[in-house]
């Protein structure tokens, strides 16, 4: 592969978290002896043993849907048959709170990389995988439309007003790249987000604590690998 490096076999099942450091964390935390297997380009993957003594991949995607789009392209060509994507994102609805969690039925594309593979305004996430986090995730999830944008640091306020008013959960930044181009390689792919960041009156950012985001993030892999039919140790 031209980005992806394997050295060791990859599961078919795969969590994407955009962030290295989460997969690192998500392979400590969900597998037995994990094995780094890709650090070329700083994308840190793993596949070790899950609770249910069968293979699991961690994958980190990077930021932004162009990088997301490779990973999953060349994931797929080494044999990942079903993805879920673990992230962070902002809220875009009152009432959230750090942590919270966000099941993505659809993202809005607001991104470059999913409307240049095609996407219409809105990707869908597989149904099943979808059902899978709801029964994983217990009452304890928002379930919606989450919007995926180019910009974390967006000038324009307008953007994410017209998001929410559209009833739009929550920002994030790969969502929609990844469910397109799992749709157009024909592979189920969903998302699962924790509230890393809300936002006051004035659009005032506050973030989660880096505590909180390291809490969130295990609650991500947890509820993602028991998704993908991995029993929950
Ligand atoms: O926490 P991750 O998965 O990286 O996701 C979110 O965090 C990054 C921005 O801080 C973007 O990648 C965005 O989508
Ligand atoms: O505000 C946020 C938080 C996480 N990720 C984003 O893309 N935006």
């Amino acid at each position: 592969m031209i980005h992806l490096h394997p050295t060791t076999e990859l599961a078919p099942r795969v969590l994407l978290p955009g962030d290295p450091g989460r997969a690192l964390a998500l392979a400590q935390h969900l597998l037995e002896k994990p094995l780094m297997f890709n650090h070329n380009r700083g994308l840190w993957g793993y596949t070790g043993t899950a609770a249910d003594g069968l293979p699991l991949t961690i994958q980190s995607t990077g930021m932004g849907g162009p990088s997301a789009a490779i990973v999953v392209e060349e994931l797929i060509d080494l044999g990942v048959t079903r993805a879920i994507r673990v992230g962070t994102c902002g809220a875009l609805q009152p009432g959230f709170a750090h942590g919270d969690l966000v099941i993505a039925e659809a993202a809005l594309a607001e991104d470059g990389t999913s409307r240049g593979l095609g996407a219409a305004d809105t990707v869908a996430a597989d149904a099943g995988l979808v059902a899978a986090l709801r029964a994983a995730a217990g009452d304890g999830a928002a379930v919606g439309a989450v919007a995926t944008t180019d910009l974390f640091y967006d000038p324009d306020p307008a953007r994410a007003a017209r998001w929410a008013e559209g009833g739009a959960l929550a920002v994030e930044m790969e969502a929609a790249a990844v469910l397109q181009v799992a749709a157009r390689r024909g592979i189920p792919a969903a998302v699962l987000l924790a509230v890393s960041d809300t936002f006051g009156p004035e659009g005032e950012r506050s973030r989660i604590d880096e505590d909180g985001l390291l809490r969130a993030g295990e609650r991500l892999g947890e509820v993602a690998a028991a998704a993908l039919g991995v029993a929950t140790r």
